[in-house]
């Protein structure tokens, strides 16, 4: 049986991972990445990199919930192998600080992250302004190290990687004979898709080796996040703002919120300014859709959409769309025995 050719448009954290785990799971087909841009210039790069989840609200809650699970076990096992520094994983433990109690005391996700309980008394007094909190140990990723080491995995088992705009997905038809759009904010333009809407976020890099524990404030615009190599301070959510310049105004106001709720800040040297724009949606599109042209068909597998939350849940939905990718193959295999008939 001839190998299925499958083109996966887009080589951020979402492309990268669904083409590495359809190389590594379906024996009969070959991959090529295509894409415009690459690392270190896609929206994944700027992201923080840590796994803390996003809610979703048109998905139910179990699926959110086993995407995140599917992705931690997996960084979990990359954090705990020979790859991790190349990878970029490491685990990291700290506060999710809140003003008033949280409606959601105990997360749906508490059981997936380390360690969850709530913040001692003693531990708030860290920080005067919040009255509950919450402590777990989760994974973080410096996410261009990643995007690398995604292309490596794939280059290494003979997947093909090529720089090229696609204006419409009909283009692949005539050599490939899947297609996985995993375009993120592009599928707005390619696909046509209103549903999907910018949300602009700028966050700093800076260099204060010193802190090493997370700080998020659970309004989720304020947030501390040691990494490898820096430390990222956020952030931004500008709703349906492109711009991909960096404000300075934005800066300051991040930098002086982050300083309030970790004032030894204030030390930190080789302030880098960072903009990406998150692929919103009120729900992931994760479907198979068949493209028809003159009486031609061109199966279509769509993963995008995944907002503020890609990193945390990139592993799960790549094996969805891994899934509906076999389902494709097999609808092909199925048409073209009966075609021999
Ligand atoms: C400031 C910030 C911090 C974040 N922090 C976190 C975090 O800590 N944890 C977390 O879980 N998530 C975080 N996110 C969200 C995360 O970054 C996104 O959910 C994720 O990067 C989306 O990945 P993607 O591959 O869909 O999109 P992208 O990285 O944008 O990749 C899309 C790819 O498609 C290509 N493409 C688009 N259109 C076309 C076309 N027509 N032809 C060819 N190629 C095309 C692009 O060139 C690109 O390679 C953060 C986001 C931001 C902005
Ligand atoms: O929300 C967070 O805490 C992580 C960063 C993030 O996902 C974002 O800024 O979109």
């Amino acid at each position: 049986m001839a190998k299925r050719k499958i083109a996966v448009v887009g080589a951020g954290l979402i492309g990268l991972s669904t083409a590495v785990y359809i190389s590594e799971s379906i024996s009969k087909c070959s991959v090529t990445v295509i894409s415009d841009k690459f690392t270190p210039n896609t929206t994944s790069d700027v992201a923080a990199g840590m796994l803390i989840p996003h809610t979703y609200l048109g998905i139910p809650i179990h699926q959110q919930k086993q995407w995140i699970r599917e992705t931690f076990d997996y960084l979990f096992e990359i954090n705990n192998s020979s790859e991790a520094s190349d990878a970029g994983i490491h685990l990291v433990s700290g506060w999710q600080i809140f003003k008033t109690i949280p409606d959601e005391v105990l997360p749906f996700w508490s059981d997936v992250v380390l360690g969850f309980r709530s913040m001692t008394e003693e531990e708030l007094k860290k920080f005067p302004q919040h009255r509950f909190g919450q402590a777990f140990t989760t994974l973080k990723c410096d996410c261009p190290s990643y995007l690398l080491w995604l292309e490596k995995r794939l280059k290494g088992n003979g997947s093909q990687v090529y720089a090229r705009r696609i204006k419409d997905l009909w283009e692949l038809h005539s050599k490939y004979d899947i297609v996985v759009n995993c375009s993120g904010i592009g599928s707005r333009e390619l696909m046509g898709d209103l549903e999907i809407y910018p949300v602009r976020g700028q966050v700093l890099k800076v260099n204060a080796p010193w802190v090493n524990h997370f700080i998020r404030d659970g309004d989720g615009l304020t947030y501390i996040y040691p990494g490898i190599h820096n430390v990222t301070l956020g952030g931004t959510r500008q709703k349906d703002n492109w711009s991909l310049s960096p404000d300075p105004r934005s800066s300051k106001d991040i930098f002086d919120r982050c300083c309030a709720l970790e004032p030894s800040l204030q030390r930190a040297q080789d302030i880098k300014e960072r903009v990406g724009v998150r692929p919103s949606r009120l729900a992931v599109r994760l479907q198979k859709e068949i493209l028809v042209h003159d009486g031609k068909k061109l199966p279509v597998v769509h993963n995008y959409g995944h907002g503020s939350g890609g990193f945390s849940v990139h592993r799960g939905t790549a094996k969805e769309a891994a899934r509906l990718v076999g389902e494709c193959i097999a609808a092909l295999e199925g048409a073209s025995s009966k075609a021999k008939l």
